[in-house]
């Protein structure tokens, strides 16, 4: 690896576990590794062989101890507490707002006076202890003037489930609730009998409630959750484990549609997104304890309490101050989400996948050689059904108790081998950080002093801290919403990224410049479907940033080697397809019309001239090839069309159609090909998180 390469190899990789430019970490962490010095790093830390060893090493090892014990000794509670002052204050101001008419913003006051608003009986000083179900009655009241009843009904619930209101209170929210009823009925039935929800309206409900998810085209796969029938795992030594189809697959079918591992909401979304389910928040509930995070509805904000929220609540304001990064919170939240017995249960599991891999990659290596056909098939499958057993018990995500027993994620390539010892130092020195913080809000049994050493429990839950931060670098996918136009769904939208997530069967498709699959998001539901159709045995490919169109071929090279550590091989790169500019130039090539011929040929200066096929040598004439990229070309733009007229379903049949056409008589690249699915994907991603600004 050349110098330079290696340099920003080191950079992408440092960005996987914190900013560059943000916190305190990386000033700790540089000068931990500057103080310690090359030669320790290599020749001792550079020796340790797994990772307890070296979560171990960071506490114990008298050049590095002082410096980390000292460091993270000092860790503190920090998050934003209740102000039952403020709740109040932003409660008159959102009745002011009510009075002037301005409904809407009054619905921001009272929301920001639920979040702020302790529990009930806490802080009696203000409003007698009630400032909650006041700050939830006021809401109510907001909402019935947006005929937002439903949601209303909800806070006045929530409002009367304390058991201890005042007389008082508990006749207001009566009154109020069957008043709320009684208009949810009336408007229930006038929607029904005169449809007089516009589609506008319609839209606007539905961004708080998170969309559907697309069936698994062909069912699911017997064994591997989120995964359709459709689509098989291969591993071959130069790609790896990567997904091909089993099938045919057709342009629109959906191969997966998977419920995340764990996923964590980037901060800047706090509160404008469910904590846990990162749907738009219309009528947000709080933590009891703090104010910083918000959820949509009672089951989500149950959900994240009684798992990860209950240890991350009081550090919440820490965690984001360090400068960590957003891959390093979901190394904690895979922790945080199935608690201390089951990282325990984890990591006997984790240690058997660890040592198969190794045992395996001896063996295969020999073995595969010589193997039959058969044999190396049913090798495969005993791997994919061992894989399995895991998958089966685990992909409930009702049942969180199941989360407690997946260990799918540590079966996913972490590059250990290549990776450099001041890489290990740095994560260790994150997980490390990471582990404090959990002795801090007593995720561990024994409550020994910050400063101690830690002890086996703790080195056990270190040693998968470091684990997720090392396979959450490769395998992690940003979970996004489309924010549409204001004036135009499509013209002017674009990609936000909301958080991350890891989906442990999406994690196993590989990259391509010119992928198979477009991705978009219902909820935190990954859902992947096909833009162009795929043969039994084709290589499903994802694309993991850099695209063919847009990024030259060393831009792309550099990003990948950077960031996944691979050189890519795709026909983009290895024919070094032209950019979007530059297409406008290059003659599109036409498939020969001999059947079962793989030749691509040219379209001659003179069309009714034959050209000979070099594959099967025949004269080909290609006229009717010509006329049908032409209606090709044509059905782009009906589909377009019907896009620029807002039709999504109606676009993306023609689009449809005519990408179709286009693979059975071409192949790419071919510029009007790639808007037109480039098209499609915005069509179908028009189906997941949605949002339009009024
Ligand atoms: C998300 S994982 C994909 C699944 C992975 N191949 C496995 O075995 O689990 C990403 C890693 O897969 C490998 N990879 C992905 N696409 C590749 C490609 N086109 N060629 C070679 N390796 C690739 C790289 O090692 C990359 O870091």
């Amino acid at each position: 690896m050349e110098e330079s390469d290696a340099f920003y190899r080191a950079l992408c990789s440092s960005e996987t576990i914190r900013s560059a430019t943000k916190g305190f970490f990386r000033e700790f962490s540089d000068m931990a590794i500057n103080n310690v010095g090359d030669v320790w790093i290599i020749r001792s830390f550079g020796r340790l062989t797994n990772d307890s060893e070296r979560v171990r090493c960071v506490f114990t090892d008298i050049k590095i101890k002082d410096m980390v014990q000292e460091t993270f000794g000092r860790i503190k509670h920090l998050y934003r507490d209740k102000d039952a002052l403020l709740s109040k204050t932003k409660r008159n101001e959102g009745f002011n707002l009510m009075s002037s008419g301005n409904n809407e913003k009054a619905l921001l006051c009272f929301s920001q006076a639920v979040l702020r608003a302790p529990i009930n009986g806490k802080v009696t000083s203000i409003d007698q202890g009630f400032s909650l179900s006041l700050a939830l009655l006021g809401r109510a009241d907001a909402l019935m003037a947006l005929g937002d009843y439903e949601f209303a009904l909800e806070d006045l619930k929530v409002a009367m489930s304390d058991e201890n209101l005042s007389i008082k209170i508990r006749e207001q929210l009566d009154v109020k609730l069957q008043e709320c009823q009684m208009l949810l009925d009336d408007s229930k039935k006038i929607i029904m009998t005169k449809n007089l929800l516009n589609d506008h309206e319609m839209m606007r409900k539905n961004y708080y409630r998170e969309p559907l998810s697309p069936e698994l085209t062909g069912g699911p796969h017997l064994f591997l959750n989120g995964l359709s029938k459709l689509v098989e795992v291969r591993e071959t030594p130069n790609v790896g484990k990567h997904a091909v189809a089993a099938d045919n697959i057709k342009i629109g079918d959906t191969v997966v549609s998977e419920i995340p591992l764990a996923s964590c909401l980037l901060p800047e979304y706090y509160g404008t997104h469910c904590h846990h389910c990162f749907v738009r928040l219309r009528a947000p509930l709080g933590c009891p304890v703090c104010s910083c995070v918000a959820f949509c509805q009672q089951k989500c904000r149950t959900e994240a309490l009684e798992t990860y929220h209950k240890y991350e609540c009081k550090i919440l304001a820490l965690l984001i101050g360090s400068g960590m990064s957003i891959l390093s919170m979901l190394a904690l939240r895979m922790v945080t989400q199935i608690g201390l017995e089951a990282c325990l249960n984890l990591k006997g599991k984790i240690d058997n996948i660890i040592e198969n891999d190794n045992n395996s990659s001896n063996e295969n290596s020999q073995l595969k050689m010589n193997l039959s056909k058969s044999a190396k098939r049913r090798l495969r499958k005993k791997k994919l059904n061992a894989n399995s057993h895991e998958f089966n018990k685990s992909n409930d995500n009702t049942a969180l108790s199941n989360l407690k027993v997946d260990s799918r994620a540590y079966a996913l390539v972490d590059h250990n081998s290549k990776r450099t010892a001041v890489d290990f130092l740095e994560r260790t020195l994150m997980a490390a950080f990471l582990l404090k913080c959990l002795k801090k809000v007593d995720f561990f049994r024994e409550t020994l002093e910050l400063q101690e050493s830690p002890s086996e429990e703790e080195i056990i839950v270190g040693s998968i801290l470091l684990k997720n931060l090392q396979l959450l670098q490769f395998n992690a996918h940003e979970i996004s919403e489309t924010r549409l136009g204001n004036e135009h769904r499509f013209r002017g939208s674009k990609t936000i990224y909301l958080g991350v997530a890891i989906y442990p069967s999406a994690a196993r498709f590989n990259h391509d410049c010119y992928p198979a699959v477009t991705r978009y998001f219902t909820g935190r539901t990954i859902v992947l479907r096909a833009i162009r159709p795929l043969k039994p045995g084709e290589v499903i490919a994802e694309n993991y940033g850099p695209i063919f169109t847009k990024r030259s071929l060393k831009e792309r090279c550099r990003s990948l080697a950077g960031r996944y550590w691979f050189r890519c091989t795709c026909r983009a790169c290895t024919e070094n397809w032209p950019c979007f500019d530059n297409l406008i130039e290059y003659t599109t090539r036409l498939r020969c019309t001999t059947e079962n011929c793989p030749g691509l040929l040219l379209q001659p200066r003179q069309l009714s001239r034959p050209v000979k096929c070099l594959q099967c040598q025949r004269k080909i004439n290609l006229e009717d090839r010509v006329g049908v990229l032409r209606d090709c070309e044509e059905g782009y733009s009906r589909g377009f069309d019907f896009m620029e007229n807002e039709q999504p379903a109606e676009a993306m049949n023609e689009l449809i159609r005519a990408l179709e056409k286009f693979h059975m008589i071409a192949s790419p690249p071919h510029r009007e090909t790639h808007l037109a699915e480039i098209a499609f994907a915005s069509c179908m991603a028009n189906s997941g998180n949605t949002w339009q600004p009024c």
